[in-house]
């Protein structure tokens, strides 16, 4: 398993080994810090199913990916680790939801340092923001989830709300649900808002399983990366929903990824922006040298099976040790 072999710092032993040169450890370095990593548990207590495209889902051994996940980073130590959403599925049965969720985050909180949580669409489909905002103590005001923090002074965090502007999680009526609906409406003409049929392209991803990063986030990002910038911090933005093509699947990006990026990319000092929510995941570097990570499901795992990490950071990297189904990624950074 490569996380067995990830745990050695000796270059020859992983050759001889089989691993691939470059992802060595930070060559060999120790690293500043290092982050658990984990997404799409979609715990419920039912049986297995299949996804819209007939893809596997184990709902309830996604449990077992996250205990077997928590345990090797209580050996493993990192500094804390980050949740990338949709941790109970929506088809968990409505008067589960909070028993459901209580049981993730109870096995979340077992573990020895602090759990940083975003929400996914299937978080959403179970209990209101208000609900889960407290459970998972997400930071923020006005029942929106997006919030920074810095590990060391040399890097910084950006966790982003992917539904500040959608159809799902908002009361009936308020303005960010009214805003998606108008949009959707604009992109989409199926009667089904989760169907692509007909959308071209990037097109594909209005539909009401994804959403966008309003404008008051948006600037709350500028300035956020404003000041990383003048204090020299090297940023980790993290996402539920992917912000580039390259990286995943057309139906499965944030509406606005294009505006996210467009912020982004006025600074030099996001290196990496990782993800969930296209369960197959991916990697990509984009035209600015920013890697895009989107972390493989654990609620797709067969039995027995993982998919879960941590990742060593660098001064030029990011080495994601991953188990399993999810795949190691050395991230360097580009000059
Ligand atoms: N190509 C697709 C994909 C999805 N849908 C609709 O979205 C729902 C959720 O999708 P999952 O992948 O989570 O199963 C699904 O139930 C469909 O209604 C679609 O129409 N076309
Ligand atoms: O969040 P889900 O389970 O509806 O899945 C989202 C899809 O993976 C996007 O392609």
């Amino acid at each position: 398993m490569m996380d067995v072999l990830f745990s050695f710092t000796n270059c020859n032993l992983l050759c001889v080994m089989g691993s691939i040169p470059g992802i060595i450890n930070g060559q060999g370095k120790q690293p500043l810090f290092s982050f658990g990593v984990i997404s799409d548990v979609q715990y419920a207590d039912i049986p297995d199913g299949k996804s819209f495209l007939g893809v596997p889902r184990y709902y309830r051994h996604s449990f077992d990916v996250l205990q077997r996940a928590v345990e090797k980073w209580n050996q493993k130590k990192p500094t804390f680790a980050v949740n990338f959403g949709d941790i109970v599925d929506g088809f968990c049965p409505k008067d589960q939801s909070l028993t459901a969720v209580s049981k993730i985050v109870d096995e979340f909180n077992t573990f020895d340092g602090h759990v940083y949580h975003m929400i996914g669409n299937h978080c959403l489909y179970n209990l209101p923001r208000e609900k889960l905002l407290p459970l998972l103590k997400i930071p923020g005001c006005d029942n929106l989830a997006y919030y920074d923090f810095a590990p060391i002074p040399e890097y910084r965090f950006v966790v982003l709300d992917a539904y500040d502007i959608s159809t799902i999680g908002w009361p009936m009526g308020h303005p960010n649900s009214l805003d998606a609906i108008n949009l959707l409406n604009q992109k989409n003409p199926n009667t089904n808002k989760n169907s692509p049929n007909g959308l071209v392209e990037l097109e594909r991803r209005f539909l009401m399983f994804n959403g966008a990063v309003g404008k008051a986030q948006l600037e709350w990002l500028d300035h956020v990366l404003q000041a990383a910038t003048t204090s020299n911090q090297k940023v980790v933005v993290c996402c539920h929903i992917p912000l580039d093509p390259g990286s995943s699947s057309k139906e499965a990006l944030l509406w606005n990824y294009d505006e996210v990026m467009d912020v982004i990319h006025r600074y030099n000092c996001v290196k990496a922006c990782i993800a969930g929510h296209d369960h197959e995941g991916g990697h990509s570097i984009d035209s600015h040298g920013v890697h895009h990570r989107v972390l493989e499901a654990a609620l797709e795992c067969p039995p027995g099976t993982d998919a879960y990490g941590f990742v060593d950071v660098f001064h030029d990297r990011l080495v994601l040790n991953g188990t399993d189904r999810m795949k190691s990624t050395s991230m360097e950074f580009a000059a």
